[in-house]
């Protein structure tokens, strides 16, 4: 389902309604809610947002487990980290317990070795069937979403949760939750906005099938839901 808005302001509003509703209904229905949160910069108003009034207070937080889509394999303190972000604009400021937010980086290890554990690590949360309760998504002008970016290996990856990969163009490591992974979940909500995602946006939602190229493509639950929350100037060549 596509959600179009004015403006950012509109458009986080609603997706921050839609989160509170979506961890409400998780916690009363299995107590706790497991969200993966999304990076760049399309999210960040929706970040602050849900740590004020009148949303903060409509979450138990004692009971809502964070992990990430994707990372820069990069330190907490590096402002291209997206944890960092999600710390800054989020997470300090709820009174979620520290030891239930887990970043996708750790201090002395490889990104290969930690998307191993990353995924024991989700192994050890959801047993076999990692299904997130929500997973937030956004979507680069390239077509990327997660770090699953055009024409990369992961993009054919079918068994593991979790890969980590040396992305050329960036000179950076990048660690993802795989698309089956991601396709598991109850709920996923892409986040996006601005008219240099136009181009995308259409090719993804009524291009030819082309997920070499725009990985967003690969984003299809098997039984989930998907919503796209996305103002007019990203929405400008799909209506
Ligand atoms: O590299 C990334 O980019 C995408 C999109 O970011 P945006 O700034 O265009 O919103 C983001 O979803 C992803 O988490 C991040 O690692």
């Amino acid at each position: 389902m596509i959600n179009v808005f004015k403006d950012i302001d509109t458009l986080s509003k609603s997706a921050a309604e839609h989160f509170v509703q979506i961890a409400q209904h998780a916690i009363e229905s299995s107590g706790r809610f497991s969200v993966a949160l999304t990076g760049g910069s399309s999210p960040i108003q929706l970040y602050h947002l849900l740590a004020e009034q009148p949303y903060v207070e409509q979450i138990d937080w004692t009971k809502v487990f964070v992990f990430w889509g994707d990372e820069r394999w990069v330190p907490l303190t590096d402002d291209k980290s997206n944890a960092k972000m999600a710390f800054e604009t989020l997470l300090d400021h709820v009174p979620i317990p520290k030891n239930q937010i887990f970043p996708m980086w750790k201090a002395n290890t490889t990104p290969e070795v930690y998307a191993l554990e990353y995924e024991q690590l989700l192994q050890t949360h959801f047993g076999t069937n990692p299904q997130f309760d929500l997973i937030l998504l956004g979507m680069g002008e390239d077509g990327h979403t997660a770090s699953l970016f055009p024409n990369t290996a992961v993009l054919k990856e079918k068994k593991k949760w979790v890969e980590a990969y040396y992305l050329e163009p960036q000179q950076m490591y990048r660690i993802t939750l795989t698309a089956p992974l991601i396709n598991q979940a109850k709920v996923i909500a892409f986040i996006t906005y601005g008219k240099g995602k136009a181009k995308a946006l259409y090719e993804v939602l009524h291009g030819e099938p082309n997920p070499s190229q725009y990985p967003s493509q690969l984003i299809r639950p098997a039984q989930g839901e998907v919503y796209w929350f996305v103002d007019e100037a990203a929405a400008n060549r799909v209506r």
